[in-house]
């Protein structure tokens, strides 16, 4: 890929991937804000989309129709690992994408080869404006969005650990059913023809299910600082 002109010599692209509950974004967010990186959730852009797709009734079980409209919403990533902020046609949908509806509708559209295509141009669009570098975080970040990442990661744990996690954030959700959707969604997103989520060859695999946050943070802000050390 491409390096844009604005970068500086000291930049790092950091792909990190994995299934829901892993501890993408927390660590993502950490890891982009201890080194000054910018920050991007393509997860809640794919979010984002749906949430268009829903407002707009579009029929969510019909990829044609939603292909037809795939150019159609403007979305925004803001990429302060601070704050990071998303809109659709201007709208702050940084609440609205994280429903129960959206989350059980994303991987059919998010499946949709017209919704990755332009989803996935516009990450590598954000990639290129980062000056500092930046932190991806999503499914085929490694594989196919950022093929050329200076560092990839991905990371995994146990569907209980995954599931507990979630349901802590879901104010004490049944721990089965939210298990249960956690591996509908995995198994949707890893059967998909295009670019489902997978780990490239080249990324480091980390088992979170027995670190702390911290842990995994330290981990990754170590293997960034050897990349940067080794450029
Ligand atoms: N290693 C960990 N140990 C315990 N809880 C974690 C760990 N990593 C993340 N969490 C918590 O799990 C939840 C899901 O993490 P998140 O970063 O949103 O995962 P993902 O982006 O992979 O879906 C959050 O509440 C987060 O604080
Ligand atoms: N790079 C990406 C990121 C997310 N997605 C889709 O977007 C959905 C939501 O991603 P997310 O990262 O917000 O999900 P959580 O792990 O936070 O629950 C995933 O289940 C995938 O269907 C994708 O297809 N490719």
């Amino acid at each position: 890929m491409e390096t844009s002109a604005a970068r500086t010599a000291q930049a790092v692209i950091v792909a990190i991937d994995g299934p829901s509950g892993t501890g993408k974004s927390s660590t993502s967010k950490a890891v982009a804000a201890q080194l000054g990186l910018s920050y991007l959730d393509t997860g809640a852009q794919y979010r984002a989309i749906t949430w268009w797709m829903v407002n707009n009734g579009i029929d969510i079980s019909d990829p044609t129709a939603i292909a037809a409209v795939a150019a159609k919403p403007e979305i925004v990533s803001g990429t302060d690992p601070s704050a990071p902020t998303i809109t659709v046609d201007g709208t702050d949908v940084s609440g609205p994408i994280r429903t129960q509806e959206v989350t059980s509708k994303v991987s059919a559209v998010s499946a949709v080869p017209e919704v990755r295509a332009r989803i996935t141009e516009l990450q590598r669009s954000v990639a290129a404006a980062a000056e500092r570098g930046i932190v991806v975080e999503g499914r085929d970040i490694g594989t196919t969005v950022l093929p050329d990442a200076d560092l990839k990661i991905f990371l995994t744990a146990s569907p209980e650990a995954r599931a507990a996690r979630r349901s802590g954030e879901l104010r004490g959700a049944d721990l089965h059913t939210t298990r249960e959707a956690l591996l509908k969604r995995d198994a949707a997103d890893s059967s998909r023809k295009t670019s489902p989520l997978a780990k490239a060859d080249d990324a480091v695999e980390v088992d979170t299910s027995d670190l702390t946050l911290q842990q995994v943070i330290e981990c990754v802000v170590t293997l960034v600082e050897e990349k940067r050390a080794a450029k």
